[in-house]
């Protein structure tokens, strides 16, 4: 089990630590210098009782034991160093790999899985997997030596009641599987609880402003106690279930040790065996026995975090976007258009497609729009085109390929997002923008801020670009957070740049401003937008309408109009509802 352990750990981590096997080497001798001083205390009983005790054998044993202790400080002290070096640097390794497969993975995976699961993962199981590397690894090599040499030297001393000890060996081990058995019962539900307490906590705290707002303290409260309490719950009965198992490991281990004791007094009582051998072969059992409990208490602990290791490795073999890890990284594309063949798509564990049989060609260096009532799939479309979604069937080319075929740290590169939900970092304005290039220089990051119409209002910020945005930047307006994402896609520099309703939040004159940077870039790029206001991409080489996740409509805005389809009649709405006016009624109201 312990060797499964450590090969889990390995290929967690993706390489062995040198660092590690020479600790455990050094821990192994640790052990062998700790019988050495046990050795020297015996040999000195046994002196005393020889009556051959004298200064120079008392001397010689105090220089020895001396030698074993500086000698065990040194080694353990390195041992340890060692270890640590070799866990914490494999851990480190082990989470960046988790990191970059969580990148790989689709959308729905994030949304499906709850943070609050999603985290425990990443803190509290590796961390007991991290403890059990650095803290038990060293200690159980130690140990397993210290136990092999002592039980040689009981066998050295009588080999009869040495056997004794031996054969109450197995069962100690049998008793401490059965207890992994039943723990590992319960193991999991703790485990479970743990992460769904984890996930409500998150969930209040993220949720506190609308349950202060509706006044949902009393339910919020209700759903978080409960899972705190199953949590407490599930603890209770991982301590409580295996504790006689845990009683009766303890019982068999000491038992060696009383046989020992009847037996040898036995011997000793028929003049079989004299008083200074029964001394020693008392002291070296008690010394086997206190080895065996900690071996126990760690190997105890050792099925615990298996579990945690079993549900990392069940993480990483969660499958990632199709094209994350098979892509051809030389691939380019000789053109940035796209081409969107009979592409359907269903968002996972739901029975409707959100898209059906899209087809449709998106111009290179033009513009096109996405419009469509709510929930029509123009976000899905987009994200599609993104590569966040494995789509069910179709293709989506870029240039001459599909893009399943391409690299996606190609893709990635190549295409610049603008979310509807702008989401910022709790750090500078500028380090918010130039996470959009960071090999940006400091005039390219303000060009890029002009262009989002961002400059002006960060300009009158506290420490203009260099103020600090709180957690998810939540003292800028809902206006200001989309211009800065904004800035941030025009500082990639891609070739394509997707805008999902980027400036839904801004105002009429400032969306004006931002439709015309993207014009201008159009004649480099494809840009491709999702819009409410149809008025703000009129001028959309190509606009696409969505409808029910189908295709309803393409073509320029004339066309669509002479159509007199969907667009029309949206278009038509949105003209009435400009050319309203509020004016006073008798009462003094305005309607
Ligand atoms: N993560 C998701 N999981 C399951 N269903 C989803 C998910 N995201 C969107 N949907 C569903 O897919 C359909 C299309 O959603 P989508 O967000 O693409 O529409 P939209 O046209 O962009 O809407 P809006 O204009 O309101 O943003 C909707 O029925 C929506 O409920």
């Amino acid at each position: 089990m312990l060797i499964k352990f450590i090969r889990a750990g390995y290929q967690l981590a993706g390489y062995q630590d040198r660092r590690l096997t020479k600790g455990l080497s050094l821990a192994a001798l640790d052990g062998c210098l700790l019988t050495v001083s046990y050795f020297i205390v015996a040999q000195l009983i046994l002196s005393v009782f020889n009556t051959t005790i004298s200064l120079p054998i008392i001397l010689l044993s105090a220089v020895g034991l001396l030698s074993c202790l500086l000698g065990r400080i040194y080694l353990s002290n390195l041992a340890l160093s060692h270890v640590f070096g070799g866990t914490y640097a494999m851990m480190a390794e082990a989470r960046i790999r988790i990191i970059n497969h969580l990148h790989a993975l689709p959308l729905g995976w994030f949304s499906a899985k709850r943070t609050g699961d999603l985290s425990v993962r990443l803190t509290s199981d590796l961390e007991l997997i991290e403890w059990l590397w650095s803290h038990f690894l060293a200690v159980f090599t130690s140990t397993i030596f210290t136990m092999l040499l002592i039980l040689a030297l009981l066998c050295w001393i009588d080999l009869f009641l040495a056997l004794l000890v031996i054969i109450t060996i197995p069962f100690s081990f049998w008793v401490m599987s059965l207890t992994q058995r039943v723990i590992s019962r319960y193991d999991e539900k703790m485990l479970d609880t743990a992460s769904n307490a984890q996930a409500e906590l998150y969930d209040y705290i993220q949720g506190i402003n609308v349950i202060r707002c509706f006044g949902q303290f009393g339910t919020a409260w209700k759903r978080l106690s409960n899972a705190l309490f199953q949590q407490y719950q599930a603890q209770l009965v991982l301590e409580t279930k295996p504790s006689a198992l845990v009683a009766l490991f303890g019982f068999v281990s000491e038992f060696s040790f009383l046989l020992l004791l009847v037996s040898g007094g036995y011997l000793l009582f028929q003049e079989r065996l004299d008083i200074q051998h029964f001394i020693l072969l008392n002291f070296f059992s008690l010394i086997v026995y206190r080895q065996l409990q900690t071996l126990g208490d760690g190997l105890i602990k050792l099925r615990f975090s298996s579990r945690a290791m079993e549900r990392i490795k069940k993480l990483l073999s969660e499958t990632s976007v199709a094209t994350y890890n098979d892509g051809n990284a030389s691939i380019i594309p000789s053109s940035n258009e796209i081409t969107i063949k009979q592409l359907s798509f269903t968002y996972p564990e739901q029975s409707c497609p959100a898209l059906q049989n899209i087809d449709c060609h998106i111009h290179a260096n033009a513009i096109t729009a996405i419009v469509g009532p709510s929930g029509s799939g123009k976000s899905t479309l987009l994200q599609l085109i993104a590569q966040m979604w494995t789509p069910d069937s179709g293709q989506i080319l870029w240039g001459e390929y599909d893009t399943k075929i391409i690299a996606s740290e190609i893709l990635d590169r190549n295409i610049a997002m603008v979310f509807q939900d702008v989401v910022l970092f709790s750090a500078s304005v500028f380090d918010n923008i130039l996470i959009g290039n960071q090999n940006a220089t400091a005039e390219e990051v303000i060009q890029a801020a002009k262009l989002a119409q961002a400059d002006e209002f960060i300009q009158k910020l506290p420490d203009g670009y260099q103020t600090i945005l709180g957690d998810n930047g939540y003292s800028l307006s809902g206006g200001e957070r989309q211009r800065l994402s904004i800035a941030r896609a025009l500082l990639k520099k891609a070739p394509i740049i997707l805008l999902d309703e980027a400036t839904a939040s801004v105002d009429a004159s400032t969306e004006v401003a931002i439709h015309r940077v993207l014009e201008n870039l159009s004649q480099h790029c494809t840009v491709v937008v999702v819009a409410h206001r149809l008025n703000t991409i009129q001028k959309a080489q190509k606009i696409l309408v969505m409808h029910a996740g189908c295709l309803l409509e393409q073509g320029d805005h004339d066309t669509l109009l002479r159509q007199n389809g969907l667009y029309a009649q949206l278009w038509q709405r949105q003209q009435q509802s400009l050319s309203w006016q509020l004016t006073p009624n008798k009462q003094g109201m305005t309607t």
